[in-house]
């Protein structure tokens, strides 16, 4: 059965114009005037525009002594209700656990996805089966590969294996990832606040300061140059990472760099609530900055120097945050978003003047599927891409609310805002997920993302690089050695 979204404006990355867009087979047929089909989805008054697209959520991952809460069916019913239509989860091996192991593991979490998905790969220990495996996960359809620089003792690598598998990472086409924080140091500074006898939520952000972050990313970059490879970090809080983000950009280094819609929208003062489940609920790493750091990344957006708005979606119900009570280092590190993204970045973004429209939909959806090699088969209105579709409500309004959100976790941390813009309907390859505020999620209907090797990116890099490489210089009339 065909539809016809009718009256609406398209808005994509780079134009915005009056169209209508026939959907045939999950697909999208056809755009243009006066268009027919089977069933018709009013969007006058709205802007028609490609799903948004999350590339950094953990769903159900094992850490810090237990799971994060959120699953594959709640998480993209989340994700719909908010104009998502596809999320990146990161398939994690514990130390020692084989990477197409972990992969069956995700794929066993993800049979009742509601939207598409695809996985990233972690690489959280070094050794000859990881560097073999990270072949069969390429030939899987999974290009980019997560490293942590942070979580001494758990997940972190150091430097001489990050070199080393950004080097393979180089060899199969792929792009790294990096949470960048300086973990040695953040070990130390979190041992020193307990012994001074500062236990709170608060203490998670003393012991996390931009330093941390600002150093470690201009290092993995660094490293990344030094590999031939294409970088992408994660969760940029502050500008100390975003000035070397800016700075390797404009030296022609291919980086970017993904501010969260969190860090964007809320502040440092929630960790100093009185109230320790309101601080606690909000610990992630990076913390929460200030005003500061936070003109920086929108200003990013607005420049290009940052190129996406992610959420990291790792929710914790309270009771699992109260593990920490007593010793911050045992708070599970994360938050929620990936139902608010959209309508946050569109009221805080757009709906202010920071954003224009073709930017909110480069943020949210086209640069990241550049990114990740699937444009445009995902990111993109246009005829013969995926119908993953949002046809946005300008003028529809809400007061977030634990009460009526769709995520399972027991507390929103954008509880109480106001959001003006929201989805009228939300399409998953065709198929109506949201009908005006009325879920019609299918768990099942997502699919797995196939995402292959060697995007344009990877192709002028190594071009480059080969071109620049060191080489032996050829010398007639060697004299003999001295010896
Ligand atoms: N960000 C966070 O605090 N938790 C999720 C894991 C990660 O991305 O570091
Ligand atoms: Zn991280
Ligand atoms: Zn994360």
């Amino acid at each position: 059965m065909s539809k016809v979204i009718k009256g609406g404006t398209i808005v994509t990355a780079d134009l915005v114009y009056e169209a209508d867009v026939l959907v045939e087979n999950g697909r999208i047929a056809e755009i243009g005037k006066n268009l027919k089909g089977d069933e018709v989805l009013d969007a006058t008054g709205c802007y028609v525009m490609p799903g948004g697209i999350d590339p950094h959520t953990h769903m159900e991952m094992p850490f810090m002594g237990t799971y994060s809460a959120e699953n594959f069916e709640s998480g993209t019913r989340a994700a719909l209700a908010g104009g998502t239509t596809m999320i990146v989860d990161f398939a994690l091996p514990q130390p020692g656990q084989g990477l197409l192991d972990a992969i069956r593991m995700w794929d066993n979490k993800s049979t009742a996805a509601n939207c598409d998905y695809s996985f990233h790969m972690a690489v959280t220990w070094w050794g000859e089966q990881v560097f073999d495996e990270m072949k069969d996960v390429t030939a899987r359809g999974i290009n980019t590969f997560k490293h942590f620089m942070a979580y001494k003792g758990a997940l972190m690598v150091n430097d001489d294996e990050l070199f080393a598998s950004f080097q393979r990472v180089k060899e199969l086409g792929g792009i790294p990832l990096v949470h960048a924080e300086n973990g040695d140091v953040v070990a130390d500074l979190q041992q020193k606040y307990l012994a001074e006898g500062n236990t709170g939520p608060e203490a998670h952000a003393y012991s996390r300061p931009p330093e941390v972050e600002g150093e470690a990313a201009n290092r993995a970059i660094m490293i990344a140059d030094m590999a031939g490879v294409p970088l992408y970090i994660v969760h940029v809080s502050c500008e100390q990472a975003h000035e070397a983000i800016r700075r390797a950009r404009m030296q022609g280094k291919r980086v970017w760099g993904e501010p969260l819609i969190q860090h964007l929208t809320l502040d440092e003062s929630e960790y100093f609530d009185k109230d320790w489940d309101h601080a606690a609920r909000r610990v992630m790493s990076p913390p929460f900055r200030d005003q500061h750091h936070q003109d920086s990344l929108w200003n990013g957006l607005a420049s290009g120097s940052l190129s996406v708005v992610a959420t990291d979606h790792c929710a914790f119900t309270t009771d699992q945050k109260r593990y920490g009570v007593g010793d911050f280092t045992k708070i599970p590190n994360g938050t929620g978003g990936l139902e608010d993204r959209m309508p946050m970045l569109w009221t805080h973004g757009v709906s202010t003047g920071r954003l224009t429209m073709q930017e909110f939909v480069a943020v949210t959806s086209t640069n990241i599927a550049k990114i990740l090699n699937v444009y445009p088969r995902k990111g993109a209105i246009l005829e013969g891409a995926d119908a993953d579709i949002v046809v946005w409500d300008p003028e529809k309004e809400k007061t977030i609310s634990v009460d009526t959100q769709q995520s399972i976790i027991d507390y929103n941390v954008f509880e109480g805002k106001h959001v003006k813009g929201l989805p009228r309907f939300t399409l998953t390859r065709g198929k109506v997920a949201v009908h005006d505020g009325e879920m019609r999620t299918e768990p099942g209907h997502g699919d797995f993302v196939k995402r292959p090797p060697n995007g344009p990116v990877n192709t002028a890099l190594s071009t480059w690089k080969e071109l620049t490489a060191p080489r032996k210089v050829e010398r007639s009339g060697i004299p003999a050695s001295g010896v």
